[in-house]
Parts: C-alpha cells; structure tokens; sequence
C-alpha cells in the first residue's frame, strides 16, 4: 500500500492515512487502496474493530484539491465524489465497530470519513471543520446528512454554511466527537485502549448490535418490528459458547458459594 498503512493488533485493524507531504488528502490511488482493504477486513474474523488515524499534523486533509482539480466538468468529478461516498457507506456498513481517532486537523472530507465511523475520539489539539464551503462547494461524500443526522440540526447547519474550524473541546460539547485525550504519546494508548474496550465483546455480539445499529438507523421500523429484530438477535447468539461458558460459570460459581442451611 502506497498511501495507507495498515497494521492490526489484539483483534484491532488500523489504517493508517499515510500522504504526509499533502495532509493526508484523499486522492484516487487512496479510494482504491481503502476499498481493497476493507473488502479484505469485512471478511477476515481476527478483526473485531476498525480504528483509523491519521498523523499529528492532520487525521485528513480532504479531498486531494491538485488531483482533482484537474476534472473541470460536473460529469468529470460527479463519478470521483459517488466513489468515495460508496467506500463510505462500506465503511459504515462494515458490520465492525470503526473509530476515528483525530490528532490533527479533519477538514472537509477528512470530517466526512471521521462523520462515517462509530466513534470519533480527538486530542485535546484535534480541529474539525466542513470547510467545503470556502470552496463554493458542498460535501460530497455524504458526509452532510450524516452531519446533519449526528448533531441539533441548527448546530450542523451552522458548521456546513459557515466552514467555521472548531477545537475538540467545542467538538465535544456538541457531541461531534465522544472523547477528547491529551495530545502525544498518551492520545495513542488512550485511542487503542477505547478501541480494545469496544473489541472485546464476543464477534456475534459485535456483528448483532452493529446490524441492529444500522437497521435503526436506515428507520422506518415499527415498535414490533424492532422488539422482533431484538429478540432473534439474542436467541441467534443463545447457543454459541461464549453465551454457554459464561452462564455456566456463574451458575457454578453461585452454587459453589451458597450456604448450607
Ligand atoms: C474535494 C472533496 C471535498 C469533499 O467532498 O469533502 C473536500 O474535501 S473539499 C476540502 C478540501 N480540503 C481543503 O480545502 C484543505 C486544504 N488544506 C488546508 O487547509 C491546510 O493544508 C490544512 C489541512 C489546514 C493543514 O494546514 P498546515 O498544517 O499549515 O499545512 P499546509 O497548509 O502547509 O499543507 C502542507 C502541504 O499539504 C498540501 N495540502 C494540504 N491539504 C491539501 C489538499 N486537500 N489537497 C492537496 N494538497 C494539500 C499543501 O498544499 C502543502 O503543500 P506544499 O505547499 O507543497 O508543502
């Protein structure tokens, strides 16, 4: 890979973006390297999570604006923006937990891939901006509407029509991202512990919660079918060995400790 690195640990894969030169701008070798990658991590059950990452620098710096620059017309660049807002949806559909975790600057479609994980976890130097707009342009990656489904209405609208660039701690507040950590070293061990927690459930209890997440959010659900939806879930996982080991300790453990009348 040319322009990702990637690495994988205690049931973690990590991608790293890798453009240091351009911020991390995402430019089409890129779109081909994430999708052979996650096409190969959708499958491969030793990963259990999905953290992406950046540099100190910048998470992404958006589109990579000399590469595409070059396409003038609206039928030239209609294709590129569709690409990458279908890598996205795989992303979102990748039926594993995704963390971005943000040290540097996520501008313009560097916060639409961050908008596209489960999770966004930024250091305490961390800038976020939908800055497209200072271009004449919208996002074009999908990454608006889930903006626009994440945050209050008002304060998405607010981000995407002013490109105002916000720090982590304003990101937090309105709940663009769910952690903030200190910058440097620490930011990285607190990014893989967060990712650990989220990967050490059981794999069919990842892949349940994760279906019935995006199932939700697709909507149009009645009550039923959602109690219905709940319901198969946890039967389906009633007779792996996770489920069978773990009540049998218990009850065990409760017999070996109740007293004798
Ligand atoms: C096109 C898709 C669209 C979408 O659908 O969402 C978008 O993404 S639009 C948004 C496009 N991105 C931008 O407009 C951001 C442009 N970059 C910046 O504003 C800044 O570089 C930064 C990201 C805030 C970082 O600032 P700083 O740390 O001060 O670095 P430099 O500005 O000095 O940049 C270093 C180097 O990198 C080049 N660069 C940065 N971003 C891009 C980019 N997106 N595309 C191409 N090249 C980029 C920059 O030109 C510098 O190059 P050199 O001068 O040759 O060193």
């Amino acid at each position: 890979m040319e322009t990702i690195q990637l690495d994988r640990h205690r049931g973690i894969g990590h991608i790293r973006f890798h453009r240091p030169e351009v911020r991390n701008a995402v430019n089409l070798r890129m779109m081909d390297e994430l999708e052979e990658v996650l096409r190969e991590w959708r499958e491969d059950d030793a990963i259990k999570a999905v953290m992406l990452t950046g540099d100190r620098h910048a998470f992404v710096s958006g589109g990579d604006l000399s590469e595409f620059h070059r396409l003038t017309r609206e039928e030239e660049i209609y294709p590129v923006m569709a690409r990458m807002g279908r890598l996205l949806l795989e992303l979102q559909d990748l039926g594993k937990p995704t963390i971005a975790a943000v040290e540097g600057t996520a501008v313009g479609g560097g916060c639409e891939i961050a908008v596209s994980c489960d999770f966004r976890l930024a250091s305490d130097r961390a800038r976020f901006g939908f800055i497209q707009v200072r271009l004449g342009i919208t996002s074009g990656w999908g990454g608006g509407t889930r903006l626009l489904s994440l945050l209050k209405r008002s304060d998405a609208l607010y981000l995407l029509l002013t490109g105002e660039v916000i720090d982590s701690e304003t990101a937090l507040r309105i709940g663009l991202v769910d952690r903030v950590f200190p910058n440097g070293e620490e930011f990285a061990g607190a990014a893989w512990d967060f990712a650990e927690r989220v990967a050490s459930a059981p794999l069919g209890v990842i892949r349940e919660y994760l279906a019935i997440a995006n199932r939700v959010r697709r909507g149009g659900m009645s009550r039923h079918e959602m109690a219905e939806l709940e319901s198969r879930s946890c039967a389906r996982l009633w007779e792996t060995p996770e489920h069978r080991t773990a009540v049998e300790a218990f009850l065990k453990k409760s017999t070996g400790t109740k007293k004798s009348p």
